[in-house]
């Protein structure tokens, strides 16, 4: 039965940074060390310990990955000591390894820190245990295959063994502490013991209306003691069009990431309240689940492209979902129609403008059908000519493919005309949102990103303070026209 959890502000979903491919690089880097220690290492008294499975057991208990990642960890681990070892059946330690893998990751999902004050006992024992299981595995297999006298096996080899595991209790944890120093001090690791969240037993409840919903979003980066959002709450309707203001640091970045499940999946951190996407809870849906609900294009949006020609980026994500070429050749011809690449399928990336591969993403993106496009600082790389045809083509969109659209912007003149919704941010918290001129006032009152309130507005506000008011808000240049003529056909304007 799923947990019924009603009050998704007070819930809290914690992961170490980059999940995904972190077993892999630390486990390479172990398994590396294990190599050269098992050369290099002298025995005592007869006896040497078992590097690899240090090592090994050593990753696994740092990035716990699953019992599949650990079998690949612990084959790769056997392999190295098949090329090296002076066994007379190398081959067994495919057996044994299969085992120490299946002991080691129990100890990571399965076993608590045993802790003596701050000291974790869990490696010593990981250590000693998945020693011991291989090496009776190797040593079982090896009596069987050579056909070893039973008493060598019993009073020589099992001894040996249990030598061997006390050994490895010892050095296990001389090799994890220091590694948990280095890859925390790389921001590989996450900073406490605390486990991943699971929130897929849950059942979250979206309280506001929207196609995203943030509710009560607390955010914090790993390894940052400061919020990065602080207690956000928002919400944007279908066919929307908002944009998301404020200073550098203010948090529209992040805010954007929020809602499309890179954070925190991707980036990690801490994260207390819940964003709804498409009706989605973040946490409950990997980043390309959300993918089929909202597209991102990056400031860097070039970074985004992977291919070399215009076709073949259309097709790349069409392909990965599985699409068949039908299909793959419908929503790419549609969806560069609609960003007007038509026709351009044979085109070389390198040889399209830059205005003009933001427009390949955007196609790329839109080739998946999303019901939302997020822009991060879409115009920050565009020459004026540029960022209005960006806007015209975004406006394009939002009103007659009913997209709805989000865009995180400095540059308010060129986004006004379109923009249905504004939202200010500052310091991680929303201070106003609202219609354009209610957020522009606030900007204006609280002092906030005032050099980004445009020019033309800017004027409004300062007659408004002579005690000139004026009929229509000085949004564009025709309403500003529009607005002087009538105050001058009145007199001198209305005064206050
Ligand atoms: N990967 C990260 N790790 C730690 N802190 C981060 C990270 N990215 C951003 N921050 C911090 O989070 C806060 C919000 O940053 P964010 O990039 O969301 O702001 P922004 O409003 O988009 O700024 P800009 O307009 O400069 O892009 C800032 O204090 C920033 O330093």
């Amino acid at each position: 039965m799923m947990e019924q959890v009603m009050d998704v502000s007070k819930l809290v979903f914690t992961k170490a940074r980059g999940g995904r491919f972190r077993w892999l690089t630390i486990s390479t880097l172990m398994l590396a060390i294990g190599m050269l220690l098992h050369l290099v290492s002298p025995s005592v008294a007869g006896f040497t310990p078992n590097w690899m499975i240090a090592c090994y057991v050593v990753a696994i208990l740092l990035t716990k990955p699953s019992y599949k990642q650990c079998l690949g960890i612990c084959m790769v681990a056997a392999l190295m000591e098949v090329f090296t070892s002076k066994s007379a059946f190398p081959y067994g330690d495919f057996a044994s390894e299969f085992f120490g893998a299946y002991v080691a990751g129990f100890f990571a999902h399965s076993v608590p820190p045993i802790k003596i004050g701050k000291f974790s006992l869990r490696p010593a024992i990981a250590g000693f245990i998945t020693t011991c299981v291989s090496g009776f595995t190797f040593v079982s297999i090896l009596t069987l295959v050579m056909g070893i006298p039973m008493k060598v096996y019993l009073y020589g080899m099992l001894p040996a063994v249990a030598m061997v595991g006390i050994g490895n209790g010892i050095i296990t944890p001389f090799l994890y502490f220091p590694a948990l120093r280095l890859f925390k001090s790389m921001h590989y690791m996450a900073e406490s013991d605390v486990e991943d969240s699971d929130h897929s037993g849950l059942v979250l409840k979206q309280q506001q209306e929207g196609v995203i919903s943030v509710e009560h979003l607390t955010y914090t980066y790993p390894f940052s003691k400061k919020k990065a959002l602080d207690n956000v709450s928002m919400a944007v309707s279908k066919g929307d069009f908002v944009v998301v203001t404020g200073p550098n640091g203010a948090g529209k970045t992040t805010l954007l990431m929020s809602m499309a499940g890179a954070i925190p999946h991707y980036y990690g951190g801490t994260m207390e309240g819940m964003v709804f996407t498409g009706g989605k809870a973040v946490t409950q849906h990997t980043i390309a689940d959300l993918a089929s609900s909202i597209g991102v294009i990056l400031s860097d949006y070039k970074a985004q492209i992977v291919t070399l020609t215009v076709g073949e980026e259309m097709a790349f994500t069409l392909e990965n979902h599985g699409f068949p070429p039908d299909e793959i050749r419908r929503r790419s011809k549609e969806a560069l129609a609609k960003v007007h690449l038509d026709g351009l399928e044979e085109r070389k990336v390198s040889t399209l403008s830059g205005g003009q591969c933001q427009r390949l993403v955007v196609a790329a993106v839109l080739a998946e059908e999303p019901e939302v496009l997020v822009f991060d600082e879409p115009t920050s790389a565009l020459d004026p000519e540029g960022i209005r045809e960006f806007y015209e083509m975004v406006g394009e969109l939002n009103r007659k493919e009913g997209l709805t659209v989000i865009v995180a912007e400095h540059h308010l003149e060129a986004a006004l005309p379109f923009a249905k919704k504004f939202i200010l941010m500052n310091q991680g918290k929303i201070i106003s949102q609202g219609t354009p001129e209610e957020v522009m006032r606030a900007m204006k009152q609280n002092h906030i990103y005032e050099e980004a309130i445009p020019d033309m507005y800017r004027a409004q506000l300062t007659l408004e303070d002579q005690g000139i008011s004026f009929e229509k808000p000085f949004l564009n240049i025709r309403d500003a026209e529009q607005s002087v003529m009538d105050s001058f056909e009145k007199g001198e304007g209305k005064h206050a």
